[in-house]
């Protein structure tokens, strides 16, 4: 059986009146990489913080390699990236990775580490002269200095341009492929849908989905049933209309019922595609279905 690498059972965490997570549980096993979504506030970065040991659960019990989080052994084969990253200005990049890779038993080497993460050409460079977006490539890339068997990387690629985002992919998914276990929040759905073999999304600190991306995106039954037609007259068991240029998208939960529909009213149309909902629609339906919303009034 795969190893489990960090638990979480039945876990709450309040910060005052707030429940931040609410009785929820997660397991993340060897070499998985797991999509962590869910709406602002939802309780994704409390849930990595526990998993961190940075803080601890009101209640439920989190564990880290077969032990607590908080032990310092334990979180050597942990690598993270926090949202929010200070490094010291003085030291050129290639310094701060040593420093770094200093405090783990056996780190990854640097200049392998630096050009997994295509952050070569940056070596030499002193941190404090280095650009916003690349001083969080090199915090996410830290994350991996230690070898470490499981990375929590919280927002790892929010303010980063599509260039360095996608390095920072390329970088993850050489880590994923040579058996490491990853858990990603991110508020861009198709970076989740790029790298997530899982998918969990959370809602005001409740697990609403935990599955394969491909069973997330199934979940809620729609398909999307593109074409370009001049004129649509009013179609049964339309959930939503999109409209791009000449193409229209139609989401229904009964696609052939559609298209028999269409064909049976003599409307001219061409370029007919029908394909699965993308992870975006599954979560805007999940997150708009989550009880918790509708007792506070929101949907996201
Ligand atoms: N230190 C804190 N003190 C008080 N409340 C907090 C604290 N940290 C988080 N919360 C509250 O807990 C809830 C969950 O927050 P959390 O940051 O875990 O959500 P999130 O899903 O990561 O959100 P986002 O997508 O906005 O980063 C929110 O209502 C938040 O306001």
């Amino acid at each position: 059986m795969t190893e489990t690498l960090a638990q979480a059972i039945e876990v709450t965490r309040r910060y005052g009146d707030v429940v931040a997570l609410d009785t929820t549980s997660l397991d993340i096993r060897a070499g998985e990489l797991i999509g962590l979504l869910g709406p602002n506030g939802a309780g994704k970065s409390t849930l990595v913080n526990l998993l961190a040991g940075l803080r601890r659960p009101t209640s439920g019990t989190v564990r880290l390699f077969g032990g607590t989080p908080r032990d310092p052994a334990r979180r050597r084969e942990l690598g993270m990236t926090p949202q929010d990253t200070g490094l010291p200005s003085t030291l050129r990049v290639r310094e701060c990775v040593d420093f770094v890779a200093a405090h783990f038993p056996a780190p990854a080497g640097r200049d392998e580490l630096l050009d997994r993460f295509g952050l070569s050409g940056l070596r030499d460079r002193q941190i404090g002269g280095l650009s916003g977006g690349q001083k969080r490539r090199i915090a996410v890339a830290l994350a991996f200095a230690g070898n470490p068997r499981l990375v929590l990387l919280d927002e790892p690629t929010t303010g980063l341009d599509v260039e360095a985002r996608r390095a920072l992919w390329d970088g993850i998914r050489d880590y994923h492929a040579g058996g490491g276990a990853v858990l990603l929040t991110s508020h861009y759905l198709e970076e989740i849908e790029a790298l997530a073999e899982r998918v969990v999304v959370l809602g005001h600190g409740r697990t609403l989905a935990d599955d394969t991306l491909e069973a997330v995106r199934g979940m809620v039954g729609v398909r999307r049933v593109s074409l370009t037609a001049a004129h649509l007259p009013e179609l049964p068991g339309v959930l939503g209309v999109e409209r791009e240029e000449e193409r229209t998208h139609l989401l229904t939960a009964d696609a052939d019922l559609l298209v028999r529909e269409l064909v049976l009213a003599g409307v001219p149309f061409s370029g007919l595609e029908i394909r699965p909902t993308t992870l975006e629609e599954a979560f805007l339906a999940i997150t708009a279905a989550d009880p918790g919303a509708a007792a506070v009034g929101t949907a996201a």
